[in-house]
């Protein structure tokens, strides 16, 4: 079967308009190239595209030395697929759709050069980039005109000084930056970052000026489940498709993009005028409920559906059980503490019981699990935290996540830098950082009973930012759960 490229997708005319999507010029830098942006940021600019209200590409390049995605976007000229599937007002969504915003991939630790001509490039406009909580971080690195920075913070201050340089810091050249990653106040936290990388490379203040002033840093929001490559059935797929895409992405109908955006943002993006769904504005109020109760409750379920031998988040809404769990640590645990108004957060909580349902897109819980100590501690634990405060009580679904959560970072096997456990599923890889892995890894195995590691793993404040041992009963509650869980498995039923 033939392979999606430029000349398949003409002679099969799957770029089904008439504008000529192949010669736009470039328009977008964007620092990603992962699921979640070919199936959100990208499918929103290819609508925009199709509604000549953009006219243009986007150049991605790739974030970390170890990607895969960009020879498969060059393999295939930059396209790939989209198919949405699911339930939309009562309407089953299953659409497929070539993508054709993104013009090409760049590897920067192998073509630096061409990053930075793309960053002088008068044409591009706008920065878009999602690298996963763990790239919008402050790194300590030095500076070589010539050679690709490591993290993407450093990646972007040496763009931007490089467009700076080639524009004499024209103001009309600053650009649009938009984060999409999922971190409170993104764009200040990236233009911090620069700022603060600007300074360890001692880079001129007019610079600086520069960069605050004639740049803007737009905070976000985004919210589309995008499952990827549908691993289970990609043959049926392909059949139906009559093609081979390396790079199809799976996802939901569903989406919501917040930008915090002025004027000139709307202007340029207007997503608004093509029947997306954004809204332009405030972004606090949207990431707080959909942090807290969507994400909130993927890592609630996350590691006891999957040591109880579930694979994905529609299994676990399929039994009877779990799905109770997740409503009770909803309804019950989660919507009580958030200041919204009763119906704002009921329908909010509703409308992801459904997206949870969706029987078109397998959403692996081994998936989710990444990095699962920074998503509980910025996900579940103020919620918990809240709770304890408002109620003098423990959330017993929260207590048993937490204690799940502790068995599933129990590692068999340190290998390699890769740390594996072991449940009824058979042998699975922890991911998470090195040191949080470790951690676990050694607690697990030099503790001598369970209540010195409950003490231990509650006690560390590199994990949680805080003592968890100062939560009254959340140890007692942990320690029982942890208990249980090691001599006989999960038992959800029995916190219900
Ligand atoms: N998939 C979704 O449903 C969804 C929805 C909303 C938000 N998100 C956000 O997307 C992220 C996951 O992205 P995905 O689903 O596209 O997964 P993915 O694995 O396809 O892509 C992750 C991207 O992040 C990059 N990355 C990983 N660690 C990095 C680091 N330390 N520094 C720089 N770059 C790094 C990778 O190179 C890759 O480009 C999540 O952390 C979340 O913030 C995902
Ligand atoms: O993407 P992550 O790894 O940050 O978190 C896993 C899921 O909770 C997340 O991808 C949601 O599906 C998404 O945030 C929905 O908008």
């Amino acid at each position: 079967m033939d392979r999606l490229n430029r000349e398949l997708a003409v002679a099969g005319q799957l770029l089904s308009s008439n504008v000529d999507y192949l010669s736009l010029p470039e328009k977008v830098l964007q620092f990603g190239e992962g699921n979640f942006l070919r199936g959100f940021v990208d499918w929103m600019i290819h609508e925009l595209n199709k509604n000549q209200v953009f006219n243009g590409r986007i150049v991605a390049v790739q974030p970390t030395p170890h990607g895969k995605v960009v020879p498969k976007l060059n393999a295939q000229d930059g396209l790939y697929t989209v198919a949405l599937r699911g339930i939309q007002n009562g309407e089953v969504v299953d659409t497929r759709e070539v993508v054709s915003s993104i013009s090409r991939g760049i590897n920067p630790y192998a073509d630096w050069g061409k990053v930075l001509d793309a960053a002088a490039d008068p044409n591009i406009e706008v920065v878009v980039s999602n690298t996963t909580e763990s790239g919008l971080k402050y790194m300590q690195e030095n500076f070589y005109a010539d050679q690709s920075p490591v993290s993407f913070p450093a990646k972007l201050t040496a763009c931007m000084f490089h467009r700076f340089q080639v524009c004499n810091g024209n103001p009309s050249m600053g650009w649009f930056i938009i984060p999409c990653e999922l971190v409170e106040d993104n764009g200040d936290v990236l233009r911090d970052l620069v700022l603060a990388i600007a300074e360890d490379w001692k880079l001129p203040g007019r610079f600086k000026e520069w960069v605050v002033d004639h740049n803007f840093f737009c905070n976000t929001l985004v919210d589309r489940i995008v499952t990827g490559f549908p691993r289970n059935n990609p043959e049926t797929f392909q059949e139906e498709l009559g093609y081979e895409d390396e790079l199809l992405t799976a996802g939901e109908p569903y989406h919501l993009f917040v930008l915090d955006g002025n004027d000139g943002i709307q202007e340029k993006l207007p997503f608004h005028k093509v029947g997306l769904h954004v809204h332009w504005g405030d972004v606090t109020p949207f990431r707080e409920l959909k942090v807290k109760i969507l994400n909130g409750a993927h890592t609630l379920i996350c590691p006891a559906g999957f040591l109880s031998g579930k694979e994905t988040v529609q299994e676990v809404m399929s039994d009877p059980n779990f799905e109770a769990f997740v409503k009770k640590g909803m309804y019950e645990e989660i919507l009580p503490v958030l200041q919204f108004a009763d119906g704002t957060k009921n329908e909010f909580a509703a409308s992801v019981l459904d997206r949870f349902r969706n029987p078109f897109n397998p959403h692996h819980l081994l998936d989710i699990s990444l990095n699962s100590i920074a998503k509980f501690k910025t996900r579940l634990l103020p919620t918990l935290v809240q709770y304890v405060e408002k109620f003098a009580d423990i959330p017993a679904a929260i207590a048993y996540s937490l204690a799940s959560l502790i068995y599933f970072y129990k590692s068999v096997r340190a290998e390699d830098g890769q740390f594996t456990g072991n449940c009824i599923q058979g042998e699975y890889l922890i991911r998470d950082n090195k040191e949080v892995q470790q951690f676990f890894y050694d607690t697990w195995n030099d503790s001598e009973n369970m209540i010195v590691l409950v003490d231990k793993v509650l006690s560390n404040e590199t994990l949680w930012d805080m003592d968890l041992l100062a939560i009254p009963g959340l140890k007692e509650a942990v320690l029982s759960h942890l208990e249980h869980i090691a001599n006989g498995g999960i038992d959800i039923a029995a916190v219900l």
